[in-house]
């Protein structure tokens, strides 16, 4: 059985992907070892069967006994283990979801509903570096994933609703104080009926505004607000997580040397853990919505094609029905006032699941294949 390295199984996006594995009985087929950044020596989980003491996800000796590493530990730690790894030699698989290795030429970004082909191919040609794309990224491919697999797309421009869990577990924490803090500075009024709504709205306002409201993780309020600017800046004028849109997409779809082009601005708003994005769509031809609709339900098994209804919209097109689950619902699709070539899509999407953790475990079990 391959040796399976797991770092950073412990986290908000190792969390999830140790709940797949284990719903996916993944461990069944692996020989799993648990490594830690700081907790060397303590007994790790029991996910695959016996419990046994966590290894020191630094050492490089200890990592080079692998066949298979997995980790969702992050960027600071790839870039630090990752180099000295193969510099020792070592020629085994390493699976990532830190974002370090997407652009390296050695590298996949694996998505294998969508770039199965480019994923053979590199496992052919001894490709041993997989890395999970950026979730917006994963979850916009599989929602459009018919259209740009018939090479349907001139362009598109994705504007983002993306979740707190994307700026990590503390994020979340924060985004859920602000809620109950902004909460309990009205609870009294909003209990009385009688009491007036600009009263409210001013005290609600105040409290958003005031040093009192938590805000050391997203630097300013998110709840009652939302926040237009992801990750750092660019040149280009564009947040990295911009940047990313057309730079992974076109990697992962294998159309690097002419890419499409996919820019847009990418928003923080208080959802939870489901990234939503509402896509304007330049298609190559025009075609008719119910073909387009046909096209994007037949991609994959987990997009779902919800039609352009006001209540069907409201009830599942939306963060809270999508949340813990791997349905990629994609609806609003309509022709635009611009031109029978113009379409809108919105989508949603669980961003640890298919955005983080699906990806990595799918890849483990097309190499264990
Ligand atoms: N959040 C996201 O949406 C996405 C994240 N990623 C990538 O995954 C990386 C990890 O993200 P995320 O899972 O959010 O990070 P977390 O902060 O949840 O976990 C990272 C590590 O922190 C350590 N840790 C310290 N204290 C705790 C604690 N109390 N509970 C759990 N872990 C603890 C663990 O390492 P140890 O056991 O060694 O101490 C853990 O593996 C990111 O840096 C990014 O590169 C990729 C896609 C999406
Ligand atoms: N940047 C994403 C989450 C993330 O981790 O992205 P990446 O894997 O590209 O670093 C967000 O904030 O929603």
């Amino acid at each position: 059985m391959n040796k399976v390295g797991l770092v950073g199984w412990r986290g908000m996006v190792g969390s999830v992907l140790m709940h797949r594995m284990m719903e996916e009985n993944d461990f069944a087929h692996i020989d799993a070892h648990f490594f830690t950044t700081s907790q060397t020596g303590l007994l790790g989980p029991d996910f695959a069967g016996t419990a046994k003491p966590l290894q020191n996800a630094n050492d490089v000796k200890a990592l080079s006994e692998m066949d298979i590493i997995i980790s969702c530990q992050g960027g600071d730690y790839t870039k630090s283990v990752y180099p000295a790894l193969r510099e020792s030699g070592w020629e085994g698989y390493w699976i990532d979801a830190a974002s370090a290795l997407r652009m390296s030429s050695d590298s996949i970004i694996v998505l294998d509903p969508v770039n199965s082909d480019v994923i053979k191919q590199g496992l052919e040609q001894g490709v041993k570096t997989f890395v999970g794309g950026n979730c917006t990224v994963s979850l916009m491919l599989l929602a459009l994933g018919g259209l740009f697999e018939k090479d349907l797309v001139e362009w598109v421009s994705p504007m983002t609703y993306q979740a707190a869990s994307g700026a990590g577990a503390r994020n979340m924490r924060e985004l859920i104080t602000q809620m109950g803090d902004i909460h309990a500075s009205v609870a009294e009024l909003l209990n009385d009926p009688g009491s007036a709504i600009l009263e409210i709205d001013k005290l609600v306002a105040d409290k958003i505004k005031s040093d009192d409201l938590p805000t050391d993780q997203f630097g300013v309020p998110l709840a009652g607000s939302l926040i237009p600017w992801i990750d750092v800046p660019m040149e280009s004028g564009q947040s990295k997580e911009e940047w990313k849109a057309q730079v992974e997409a076109n990697k992962i779809l294998g159309s690097s040397k002419s890419p499409i082009p996919i820019d847009g601005l990418c928003v923080r708003i208080g959802a939870m853990r489901c990234h939503s994005q509402a896509m304007t769509i330049k298609l190559r031809k025009d075609l008719p919505v119910d073909e387009i609709e046909r096209i994007l339900a037949s991609h994959n098994d987990w997009v779902k094609v919800i039609p352009n209804d006001r209540d069907m919209t409201a009830q599942q097109l939306t963060p809270v029905n999508v949340t813990g689950t791997l349905d990629i619902p994609v609806g609003r699709i309509r022709k635009l006032s611009m031109g029978p070539e113009y379409i809108s899509a919105f989508t949603v999407g669980d961003q640890l699941l298919w955005g983080a953790a699906e990806p990595l475990r799918r890849m483990l079990r097309i190499i264990l294949d």
